[in-house]
């Protein structure tokens, strides 16, 4: 049988509380790897903006299209932001891979769930904080957030923590302390030697 683009090019899902580093890390690791890894294009409800083409900035499409697709299980992460509907599927994740490119999802713990549940056969990654007391102290650093919104993540982050603890949830932890050294873990871990991770 034909080996499935996605073990290949194997997906890998990094996550980790908010404000632990996952946007800083993949903005470089893309930069020192341009046209490696890819993001999944995702559903939305919402209306296309000019300029934006299906397909390529979102798949768009009707709320009951969409909601059939949430009943047949089709995505890994849904949400409804702003009266539209957002998601991503398993099929615009397969869809990297068979561009030749690993898809990158930076998901919280409920989507790493579901990615345990398809036939994706992802890497799982996890990017601590050094503490909560630091996490806290970037938190407020990045400046984007206000105080509510701050103790909503610190409440998230210890549910991450506790959860990235349980046996198997992932196949390596790295703990952001160091930037540049986190970095080169991450780099590391994600080029295995050339081969990220793939199994074909
Ligand atoms: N090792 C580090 N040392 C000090 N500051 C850091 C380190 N890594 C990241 N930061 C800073 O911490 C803040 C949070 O990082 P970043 O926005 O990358 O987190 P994130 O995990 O992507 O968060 P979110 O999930 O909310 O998007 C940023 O201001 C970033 O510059």
């Amino acid at each position: 049988m034909a080996a499935l683009a996605t073990q290949i090019h194997r997906p890998i899902v990094i996550s980790g509380p908010s404000g632990s580093g996952k946007s800083t890390i993949l903005k470089r690791l893309f930069a020192d790897h341009p046209d490696t890894f890819g993001f999944s294009v995702s559903h939305t409800t919402r209306s296309p903006r000019p300029g934006e083409q299906d397909g390529r900035e979102y798949n768009f499409t009707n709320q009951e299209a969409f909601l059939a697709l949430v009943r047949d299980g089709s995505f890994i992460e849904h949400a409804k932001f702003g009266g539209n509907y957002y998601g991503t599927s398993v099929e615009a994740v397969k869809d990297v891979a068979e561009k030749g490119r690993i898809c990158v999802l930076d998901i919280e713990m409920e989507g790493v769930k579901q990615v345990k549940k398809t036939d994706l056969g992802a890497r799982f990654l996890f990017l601590s904080p050094p503490s909560l007391k630091i996490l806290e102290e970037r938190l407020r650093g990045r400046g984007t957030d206000d105080e509510e919104s701050v103790k909503k993540r610190l409440e998230q982050a210890d549910k991450e923590m506790a959860f990235a603890k349980e046996k198997g949830v992932h196949d390596r932890i790295i703990v952001n302390d160091d930037l540049n050294r986190a970095y080169q873990e991450v780099e590391e871990w994600v080029v295995d030697g050339g081969r990220f991770g793939g199994q074909v």
